[in-house]
């Protein structure tokens, strides 16, 4: 198996360079953590995120990632094994080399943590690529080119600006928030402005359902911040996007800057071809007119914002080229 890894602190996608995207779910696994034995898992992913908030006490749910980057290796290694099964990978059989994604601004001793962990749950050879390159990648742009250009991906744990053209990185800057930041606000406004309890789940899947509301008021179901009784609200989505607002802003404030360090003729590169916006976050209605706004210039969002990373690592997969250049070991 070719696989293309996004090990994402919100989500997971796996990229087979023959069958596409074959799996696609929440960075979470559900363990038994016994005395002195080895941590079993129970369930990953969609499955270990349904079970949240219900399983019993004597198992625990873990995220082996904190804003992009791998917290425990041994931790990690078991989560990937789970996530290969998942993916097919014991029905086939199959030796499995991969490109696993890192986020531009990791240290090396980081992305030396996630190969290492990607070695021993049985991925080799293994090559870390910036997510900004491969979703760039992913998207049909060629990193080897002479051209400069500049990507933006804002996910769930943090966001990134990268410049990059002819094999090498110019410039970046990195933001420790993204979706995880605004899920909580969303939360805190209906706490705070609805006296609504909800769980993160309720709070972010209200957060996506804002994509498609349009000016149309939003249902949202949680437990009485008074009461202590199950209710549900009728919520105006402006106010939802207005609890957003502060953390977008927040993120666009760390990431403009990374324009500061291009030298003119790679922002007139960058003018021409525009700014290409993909992550989850990314489809928080009205960022990319924001981003447009407080860059200066264009901003074209891609057609696949949430798996054009893990395509873009698979197909990386086959450039040497590619990968002697912006691989990291
Ligand atoms: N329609 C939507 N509107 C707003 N946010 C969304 C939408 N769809 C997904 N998200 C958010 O996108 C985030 C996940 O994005 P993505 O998968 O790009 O991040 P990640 O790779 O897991 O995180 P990171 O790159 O920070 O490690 C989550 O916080 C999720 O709530």
């Amino acid at each position: 198996m070719e696989l293309g890894i996004d090990l994402g602190t919100a989500t997971t996608v796996v990229s087979d360079v023959r069958r596409g995207i074959l799996y696609d779910e929440p960075t979470v696994m559900l363990v038994r953590r016994g005395s002195g034995r080895r941590e079993r898992v129970l369930a990953v992913g969609r499955e270990a995120a349904e079970l949240l908030g219900r399983a019993p006490s004597r198992y625990a749910s873990v995220r082996p990632l904190d804003d992009g980057v791998v917290t425990d290796l041994e931790t990690t290694r078991t989560y990937l094994r789970a996530v290969l099964r998942a993916a097919g990978q014991r029905l086939w059989r199959l030796p499995v080399r991969a490109v696993v994604t890192v986020p531009a601004g990791s240290s090396a001793l980081e992305h030396r943590a996630l190969l290492e962990a990607a070695e021993e749950a049985g991925i080799r050879p293994v090559t870390a690529l910036d997510e900004a390159v491969a979703g760039a990648v992913g998207c049909g742009i060629d990193p080897l080119e002479r051209r400069v250009h500049m990507v933006v991906d804002v996910g769930g744990g943090r966001s990134e600006a990268v410049a990059f053209c002819y094999g090498g990185v110019l410039a970046s800057r990195t933001s420790k928030t993204g979706g995880e930041e605004m899920t909580l606000a969303v939360a805190r406004y209906l706490r705070e402005q609805q006296q609504l309890l909800v769980g993160d789940l309720e709070a972010e899947a209200l957060k996506v359902r804002l994509a498609s509301a349009g000016d149309e008021p939003l249902v949202v179901q949680g437990r009485d911040g008074v009461t202590g009784r199950p209710r549900l609200a009728t919520v105006p989505a402006a106010e939802v996007a207005g609890a957003l607002r502060p953390v977008v802003d927040e993120v666009l404030r760390t990431l403009v800057p990374c324009l500061d360090d291009l030298p003119p003729q790679a922002i007139a590169d960058v003018m021409g071809e525009g700014v290409l916006l993909f992550g989850g976050s990314s489809l928080v209605p009205g960022l990319p007119q924001e981003l447009e706004r407080a860059l200066g210039l264009p901003v074209k969002c891609a057609d696949e914002p949430l798996t054009c990373v893990a395509e873009g690592a698979a197909r990386a997969l086959r450039n040497r080229a590619l990968l002697s250049a912006y691989g990291r070991r």
